[in-house]
């Protein structure tokens, strides 16, 4: 059976589950529950703190793993495991940040005190920045505080609305250390004698993740259009690799069939609309397989 490491608490763990839930996989019901086996996909998987996903999926326990890539960073495992792909949730930056006009720049912390719960990740950042002396500290959580407290100069933390650190006084500064979203990391393989099975399991799994991205990601447009002006119209949506061009009973007209990015769906619609296309429909995708 293929083993998967989700998050089972903070803030990837309800999106995790439910992009698997959106791929067709059982997830657990209850929060207290610890293993969830899905027979029917030949999946098991076990719920684990985000931070401790990385050290499964590295040592080769566990096949697979969702978790941040800030958090798979700071885990210093990349020898036993690697990233497959984004999964495009639970975004947010990796910054530095400090009183209001403390700091400018990541190098005017050359001597200062930087307070983290992601040492490992800050200190390699620093480090290739060719930035000396910094003392990274050690927190585990509400990291805000250590500035106001005396621990620390400043402070390297996760930010996604901004809303924590303006309520704490405080402020970016620098360019983001990293930028992140929850990813779906794997290990290297193991030559145990179902290698194929978890192979074939691992790479079923990796195309509906990309299903639920593309169904959550993209539309489907249909509209009609003179064939003067299809080529025109084609190019305004290209869809992933050619669109549908069906004939219809009116032989100076062809309907037309493709993906667009759903966010652009009105402007294109604006765009094809002035080009002379009628008819124009968008529908939701429930799911695909691309
Ligand atoms: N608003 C947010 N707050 C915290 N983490 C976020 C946020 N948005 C996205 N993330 C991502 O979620 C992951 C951190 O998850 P989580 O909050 O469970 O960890 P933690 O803060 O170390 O745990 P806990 O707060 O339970 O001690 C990181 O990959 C981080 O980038
Ligand atoms: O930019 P914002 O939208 O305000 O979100 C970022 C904040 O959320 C997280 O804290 P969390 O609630 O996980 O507490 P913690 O610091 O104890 O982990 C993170 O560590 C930041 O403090
Ligand atoms: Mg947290």
């Amino acid at each position: 059976m293929l083993r998967v490491a989700v998050p089972n608490k903070g803030a990837l763990s309800e999106a995790a589950m439910a992009m698997l839930t959106e791929a067709g996989y059982l997830q657990r019901r209850d929060r207290k529950e610890l293993v969830l086996v899905d027979e029917e996909n030949g999946v098991e998987f076990f719920y684990l703190r985000p931070r401790d996903v990385a050290v499964y999926v590295g040592s080769g326990i566990l096949h697979v793993g969702i978790t941040g890539r800030d958090l798979f960073q700071d885990a210093r495992v990349e020898t036993g495991a690697s990233e497959i792909m984004g999964l495009g949730f639970g975004r947010s930056t990796f910054r530095l940040a400090g009183p209001r006009g403390a700091f400018s720049a990541a190098a005017d912390l050359a001597g200062k005190r930087v307070a983290t719960s992601y040492d490992a990740l800050l200190q390699q950042w620093f480090a290739q920045q060719g930035i000396p002396g910094v003392d990274v500290v050690h927190l585990d959580g509400a990291v805000e505080s250590a500035v106001r407290l005396g621990v620390a100069d400043a402070i390297a933390d996760v930010v996604e609305t901004g809303n924590t650190l303006k309520a704490a006084g405080m402020e970016t500064f620098g360019e983001p250390v990293m930028v992140s979203e929850a990813i779906l990391i794997s290990g290297k393989g193991t030559d145990h004698d179902d290698a194929e099975a978890i192979e074939r399991a691992t790479g079923r799994l990796i195309r509906r993740l990309q299903g639920v991205l593309v169904a959550r990601q993209y539309v489907m447009m249909d509209y009609d259009i003179r064939r003067t002006d299809l080529q025109a119209a084609i190019a305004i949506t290209p869809g992933l690799e050619s669109p549908t061009i069906s004939p219809l009973a009116d032989e100076g007209w062809v309907a037309v069939r493709s993906m667009v990015p759903a966010k652009k769906t009105n402007q294109l619609m604006d765009e094809l609309y002035d080009l002379g296309a009628r008819a124009i429909l968008v529908t939701t995708i429930h799911a695909c397989r691309v």
